[in-house]
C-alpha cells in the first residue's frame, strides 16, 4: 500500500502505492522501543534490543539541529552508563530516540519509537492520522482522506492543528528542529492566504467567546446556544482546511451533547453520526477509542440526557498530542 522513498528536503517519508481510501488502514505496527517518560531508561531500552532492531533504529533520522535538547538525555545516560557514555553510538540513539518518539497518551506518559512510523513526515494538512490502539498494542496510521497513488502519506506532528503558519512553524522548529515544508506552509501565496483568513477569523471569534464567558453572566441554555453555534464554526473551519481525525471527531460528539441540552434531538444525531464516522475513519473499529464512541452514541440513540456535553476547552485539551520530548 506504501513504500519508503526519499521526500527531497523533508528525508525519507512514506508514499501511497496505489489509491487509498478514507478510513483505510495504512499500517499497524509495535514498537521498537518502549520508554516511561518519568524513567526515560532509553539506551538500556536500546541494549535490549536484538541485532535487526538495533541496527533498524541506527537507521532512523538524526536531528543535528536539536544538540541541545539531547545534552540532558546525555546527563541522564551519563548517570546510568557512564562507561559508554562517550561513544557516537550513544548520542546517536539519543538523538533518534528524540527525533522520532511519539507520546501515546496514557497515564504513564509512555514515549515509543515506531519503525516505519518514525518515516513518516509531518504536514499541517495531513492526509491520514496515528493513534496508539492499545487492543492492538500498535500504533495505528488511518488515511483520513482519498490519498492518491504516488502521493506522500503524511500525518500532525501538532497538538492544536488550527494554529496559524507563525505558530506552527514555531512548535515545529522548537519542538522538532526543523522548518516545515508541507503543502499549506511551503504552498502557493493563494492558499496560505485562503488558509490564514479562515484561521484568523476562527481564532476572533474564540476570543470574543472566551471573554463573553468570562465577563458576561448570561443564562445556561443561552450559553450553550452560543457555545453550540461555535463548536459548528470550528468543525467547518477544520473541514475547510481539509483536517480531518479524533479531534474533530471530538468536536461533533461534543456539539452532539450540546444539542441534547438544547433539547434538539435530531440534530443530536446528525452530529453524533459523523463524530462516530470520523472516529472509525481515524482509529479503526478494533480501537477501544471507537469502542468508547460507539458506546456514547448509544446513549445519544437512547435518548439518555448527557448534561451540557463537554466544554470546547475540554475538547481542544484531550485529543491525542504527538507532543516532542521536552
Ligand atoms: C519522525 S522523522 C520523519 C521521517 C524523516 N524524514 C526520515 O528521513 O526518516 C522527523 C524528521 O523529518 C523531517 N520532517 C518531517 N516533516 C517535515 C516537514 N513537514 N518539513 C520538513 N521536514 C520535515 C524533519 O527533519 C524531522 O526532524
Amino acid at each position: 500500500m506504501f513504500q519508503v522513498r526519499h521526500a527531497g528536503v523533508k528525508g525519507f517519508g512514506i508514499f501511497a502505492s496505489r489509491q487509498i481510501a478514507p478510513g483505510s488502514r495504512i499500517l499497524a505496527e509495535r514498537p521498537l522501543l518502549l520508554i516511561n517518560n518519568n524513567k526515560p531508561d532509553i539506551l538500556a531500552a536500546a541494549r535490549r534490543l536484538s541485532l535487526k532492531d538495533h541496527k533498524t533504529l541506527l537507521r532512523l533520522s538524526l536531528n543535528e539541529t536539536k544538540r541541545s535538547s539531547i545534552a540532558s538525555l546525555l546527563v541522564a545516560a551519563w548517570k546510568s552508563f557512564p562507561a559508554i557514555m562517550a561513544t557516537r553510538e550513544v548520542r546517536d540513539i539519543l538523538n533518534i530516540f528524540y527525533n522520532n518518539n511519539f507520546a501515546l497518551s496514557d497515564a504513564d506518559g509512555t514515549r515509543a519509537v515506531f519503525p516505519t512510523v518514525a518515516r513518516i513526515n509531518h504536514s499541517c494538512v495531513p492526509n491520514a492520522q496515528g493513534n496508539f490502539n492499545a487492543n492492538l498494542q500498535s500504533f495505528t496510521v488511518h488515511a483520513l482522506r482519498d490519498i492518491g497513488n504516488e502521493e506522500e502519506i503524511t500525518i500532525s506532528y501538532l497538538h492544536d492543528e488550527l494554529a496559524l503558519r507563525q505558530g506552527r512553524q514555531a512548535s515545529l522548529s522548537e519542538g522538532y528542529g526543523f522548518t516545515c515544508a508541507c503543502e499549506l506552509c511551503a504552498g502557493s501565496a493563494q492558499r496560505r492566504g485562503e488558509s490564514r483568513k479562515r484561521r484568523v477569523g476562527l481564532h476572533e471569534k474564540l476570543a470574543v467567546f472566551s471573554a463573553e464567558n468570562k465577563s458576561v453572566p448570561v443564562e445556561k441554555l443561552e450559553m450553550a446556544t452560543r457555545e453550540l453555534r461555535l463548536m459548528r464554526e470550528i468543525i467547518e473551519a477544520y473541514e475547510g482546511e481539509g483536517l480531518a481525525g479524533r479531534e474533530i471527531a471530538s468536536l461533533y460528539s461534543a456539539a452532539a451533547g450540546l444539542a441534547v441540552a438544547l433539547g434538539d434531538h435530531g440534530l443530536a444525531l446528525t452530529l453524533g453520526a459523523r463524530g462516530l464516522e470520523r472516529e472509525r475513519d481515524a482509529v479503526g473499529t478494533d480501537s477501544p477509542f471507537y469502542e468508547a464512541s460507539r458506546l456514547g452514541f448509544s446513549r445519544l440513540e437512547f435518548g439518555e440526557g448527557v448534561g451540557l456535553g463537554k466544554r470546547l476547552h475540554e475538547v481542544r485539551d484531550e485529543v491525542l498530542s504527538y507532543a516532542p520530548w521536552t
